[in-house]
């Protein structure tokens, strides 16, 4: 998406953010880590993949990850403080997003002929964003190892900040891999996530996707999903079935098709779970 409206400067400016905390020494990213006592698996934090079996590959990348709203779950103790304007430009671009993210979902239902707020109304005080920042170091041996395994998104949407210089994102279309060029002109990506899948009926689809590493350059990505509440019931939405377009997904809790996400793509094997999912 271009002339979304956000200043290229506040772009830049989370950008840079980003880069700066990923160059701070390891002791201090520490300090956001995402493994409590060093052991134990938790979601918001820094670091890299859960680690579920012993004979799993990780990704070639460390992350940030952070939950951003709604605004009073925020979990400061995992916010860095370096650099000194990382929290505040985290909070201002997440205000801009939001309203990029409520453009698009006005625009989709358009599109079907539907009411322009029904996609929106899915949202509720308790729907989560979250932010992931992701850094790619170089690779010594890119051949072996992926920068992210193939997954399709969860939530229904990601606005996805990319690199300027480096290039690594590659999506796959009918058993090939293309890859996205470097983001120029401060554009955004936009990824359609299961979520929005299973709301729309299948008519918008999660695309897998993968990131490749680089021998020479490392890259940085910064990524908002926008997910529905956890506890909200997610099924194909009423008024775009029929006789003639049944349902092709079972309803099921936010929270629970998550879980199933998560082992789905774990292996980083396998078809699109949405694909799995079908009545
Ligand atoms: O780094 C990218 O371009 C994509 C990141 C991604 O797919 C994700 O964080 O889910
Ligand atoms: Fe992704």
């Amino acid at each position: 998406v271009s002339n979304h409206g956000m200043e290229a400067s506040m772009m830049d400016s989370v950008f840079t953010a980003s880069r700066e905390f990923f160059q701070l020494p390891l002791e201090e990213k520490k300090k956001c880590s995402n493994l409590i006592d060093g052991k134990h698996f938790q979601v918001e934090g820094y670091g890299n993949d859960q680690v579920r079996t012993q004979d799993q590959r990780l990704d070639w990348s460390d992350r940030l990850h952070l939950r951003v709203e709604p605004e009073g779950g925020r979990n400061l103790d995992h916010w860095p403080t370096h650099p000194k304007s990382f929290r505040d430009d985290l909070h201002e671009y997440a205000l801009k997003c939001k309203g990029i993210r409520d453009d698009i979902l006005r625009a989709m239902p358009k599109i079907l002929k539907l009411d322009a707020d029904c996609l929106v109304n899915q949202f509720n005080s308790n729907a989560p964003t979250f932010a992931r920042f992701n850094h790619f170091p170089p690779c010594p041996r890119p051949d072996l190892v992926l920068g992210i395994k193939p997954h399709a998104d969860f939530p229904a949407l990601t606005v996805l900040l990319m690199d300027n210089d480096v290039a690594g994102l590659q999506y796959l279309r009918d058993g090939t891999w293309y890859n996205v060029p470097a983001a120029c002109d401060h554009t955004l990506l936009i990824n359609i996530g299961l979520t929005m899948e299973i709301m729309t009926n299948g008519i918008f689809t999660g695309p897998m996707h993968r990131v490749v590493t680089n021998a020479d350059k490392e890259r940085i990505s910064v990524a908002m999903f926008y997910g529905v509440d956890p506890e909200q019931e997610i099924g194909p939405m009423a008024h775009l079935l029929s006789e003639e377009q049944p349902a092709q997904y079972r309803k099921m809790k936010a929270k629970d098709l998550l879980v199933l996400h998560h082992e789905h793509y774990a292996g980083g094997r396998g078809p699109r779970i949405a694909d799995t999912l079908k009545i």
